[in-house]
């Protein structure tokens, strides 16, 4: 088993990655249930397929549990179904050194995060995710957010999980589309600033994809170790070096928001079809060589992934998109500053991206 430590000051919390870990759930959770009990947010999709499993270890640990399910899907990251979570939860008598489990994806996650972080102003909650997008990259570094009206993940906080259990046999259940999403945030660390990783992506991603367990432990690891690296460096996004896990997010969003977040384009499609447009957005200005950019979304494609607004089933101007962006979390000072690349792992932060020049690009990519 994998053992990946977030390091942050004074509350550092583990990431065990192990196959089989879903059975062993209840000996893992069994310090964290107080009273021996646990409460568990899942969806209807995770409650059918992975629940059952997870109870039954929970049980065989001597431990109870209580399920509140939320609609499957990132319509659930809503005011609406926020509410319904905290009243349940203040409904089953919650208190500040109970755990909350969230069992699912990065919707059921970032929810459940979101309604820890305000309950009685803050409970405990572990992640138990179940999706590999969740897995690589949502489950891990503590931002929590529901949607609003206005764009994605518009309202939420940081809060970080206590510990995080990630077992690879559950996305042996996965549908392979959803799958392919969350290889875009895998591929992600690899162009942020580990191009080895880019190459190994490269070589393994036939092994990874029909579901080899030693590639999918290794993408898996590999991950998290990047992803609890920039958390580490920089927890609430202050310095400029966690912002680079948003690389393909600024385009990516504004793509989810004009496809009204729907199942027209998923979240890590987003963010794959996002991270080419950067890297392309990224020769235009002259920093990137051509050659970095195809390799990128070849590879992408051959994930089945999008990587132009057609594939994207996005036919906006690229000033209703910038008007998308705009909503974008890392705007300040009325500029927004976006993740461009000068290569494979050569990600950096340009705060001089002229809105007028995106959307001439996105103009452009439009006859793509
Ligand atoms: O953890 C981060 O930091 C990230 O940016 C990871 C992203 O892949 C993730 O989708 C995140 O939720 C997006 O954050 P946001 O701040 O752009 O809403």
């Amino acid at each position: 088993m994998d053992n990946i430590t977030v390091s942050l000051e004074g509350r550092p919390y583990d990431v065990l990655i192990g196959q089989g870990l879903i059975g062993k759930s209840g000996e893992y959770l069994a310090p964290y249930a107080r009273s021996g009990r646990l409460l568990i947010v899942t969806d209807t999709h995770v409650g059918q397929h992975v629940l059952p499993q997870f109870a039954a270890s929970l049980q065989a640990a001597g431990l109870s549990y209580a399920a509140h399910l939320l609609p499957a899907g990132e319509g659930a990251k809503s005011w609406a179904e926020l509410e319904r979570l905290v009243d349940w939860l203040l409904s089953e008598h919650i208190e500040r050194s109970d755990h909350i489990v969230a069992l699912g994806g990065g919707v059921v996650g970032d929810i459940t995060g979101f309604a820890a972080h305000i309950v009685k102003r803050g409970c405990h909650f572990v992640q138990v995710p179940t999706t590999l997008l969740a897995q690589v990259d949502s489950s891990v570094g503590g931002k929590t957010a529901i949607n609003s009206g206005a764009g994605k993940n518009l309202v939420g906080a940081f809060h970080q999980p206590a510990l995080v259990l990630i077992d690879p046999d559950v996305l042996d259940t996965l549908p392979r589309r959803e799958l392919g999403t969350g290889y875009a945030e895998v591929v992600k660390y690899g162009l942020i600033d580990a191009p080895e990783f880019f190459d190994w992506c490269e070589t393994n991603i036939d092994a990874f994809l029909a579901g080899d367990a030693d590639a999918r432990l290794h993408a898996i690891a590999r991950s998290v170790e990047a992803k609890a690296r920039i958390v580490a460096a920089d927890e609430k996004e202050l310095t400029g070096v966690r912002a680079l896990l948003n690389l393909g997010h600024t385009f990516g969003h504004a793509l989810e928001a004009e496809t009204g977040y729907s199942d027209t384009l998923l979240h890590g499609e987003g963010v794959a079809a996002g991270m080419a447009l950067a890297f392309r957005y990224s020769v235009r200005r002259g920093h990137c060589p051509v050659g970095d950019a195809d390799r990128v979304s070849v590879h992408l494609a051959k994930a089945g992934l999008p990587t132009t607004l057609r594939e994207a089933h996005v036919d906006a101007s690229g000033g209703q998109l910038v008007e998308h962006m705009l909503h974008d979390k890392k705007k300040s000072g009325g500029t927004l500053p976006f993740l461009l690349a000068n290569g494979i792992g050569q990600t950096f932060l340009a705060k001089d991206v002229d809105l007028d020049d995106v959307a001439a690009f996105l103009n452009e990519e439009r006859g793509r």
